[in-house]
């Protein structure tokens, strides 16, 4: 059957809903970021650049690094949008748009988030690389898809008795990167943990401006919880979206992220950009 339009939605140029892509546009090796301005921060070290476009946050750029098709999109901020981006890709690589049905052989894709976090460790330093070895999601939208086959129950049942977590709230999710990409990346200049993802920047990362937080004491919670010598890092918005739905796709996934918060020292870096800058470099001498 088909799949209608109302839920594989082309523009009139065919190209798909959000991101603006047709097929081509795109390479095997995909690069997220979340500031639209970051793109060309990346792509500025490519060879050349061979596709660009936009539509509202997202913007991409495809082009040619050391003779790899590269593509850089930038995701906005938050898991709501890593929903959209992630559905909108695999469809790019593995639904015909012609007959609206599935492909019979699937394509992997390589996703690779160069991301800004906080660290919820008093020992990470400001600027320094973090590896997210898989991600705690705190917000939800994961539970909208079938989830039994990637979560960690006994992890997450012990985050929650740990931090006495409101029923109320979406059940916390733990799901692993690509131990591949993971292997490919790390070096001795990368910290490895477990990243929290948040569905906010201030409340839900226990940040306190004007309006009071429902739990005050759930950052230190995070902070000193640990199983099988794994301990939560660091605080930020899409690297759960991206790890759950890749696996459950059959994409390959990693989150690398700068330090530019370290929350417990309440110290913020001097010149994140500086930062950022050279987890691209980094990473771009290794894709
Ligand atoms: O710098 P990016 O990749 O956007 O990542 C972090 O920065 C944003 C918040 O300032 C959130 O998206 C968070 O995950
Ligand atoms: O503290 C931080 C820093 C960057 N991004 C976040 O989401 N949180």
């Amino acid at each position: 059957m088909p799949i209608k339009p109302s839920e594989l939605i082309l523009n009139p140029d065919g190209s798909i809903y959000h991101l603006n892509l047709k097929p081509q546009d795109i390479g095997n090796i995909i690069i997220f970021v979340g500031d639209q301005d970051r793109v060309s921060q990346v792509t500025k070290h490519f060879d050349s650049i061979d596709f660009e476009t936009q539509k509202r946050e997202f913007k991409t750029q495809t082009g040619l690094f050391k003779g790899k098709r590269i593509t850089v999109i930038s995701t906005g901020i938050g898991t709501d949008n890593i929903d959209i981006v992630l559905n909108e890709l695999d469809a790019l690589v593995n639904i015909d748009f012609g007959t609206r049905t599935v492909k019979k052989k699937l394509k992997t894709l390589d996703i690779i988030r160069i991301g800004t976090t906080g660290a919820i460790q008093n020992d990470i330093p400001l600027d320094s690389f973090l590896i997210s070895t898989h991600a705690l999601d705190l917000v939800g939208m994961l539970h909208a898809y079938h989830i039994e086959t990637i979560s960690n129950s006994s992890l997450e049942d012990t985050f929650i008795a740990h931090t006495n977590w409101d029923k109320n709230r979406a059940r916390p999710i733990v799901i692993e990167g690509s131990n591949t990409l993971i292997d490919k990346f790390k070096s001795a200049q990368t910290y490895q943990g477990l990243t929290a993802t948040a569905s906010g920047f201030y409340g839900p990362q226990g940040r306190t401006l004007r309006l009071p937080i429902s739990n005050r004491s759930l950052n230190k919670n995070m902070e000193s919880f640990s199983f099988d010598n794994t301990r939560i890092t660091n605080l930020e918005m899409e690297t759960s979206g991206i790890y759950g739905l890749a696996k459950l796709f059959g994409h390959r996934a990693i989150s690398l992220n700068a330090i530019i918060a370290n929350r417990p020292n309440g110290t913020f870096s001097s010149n994140p950009k500086a930062t950022v800058e050279k987890l691209i470099t980094y990473t771009l001498e290794r894709i």
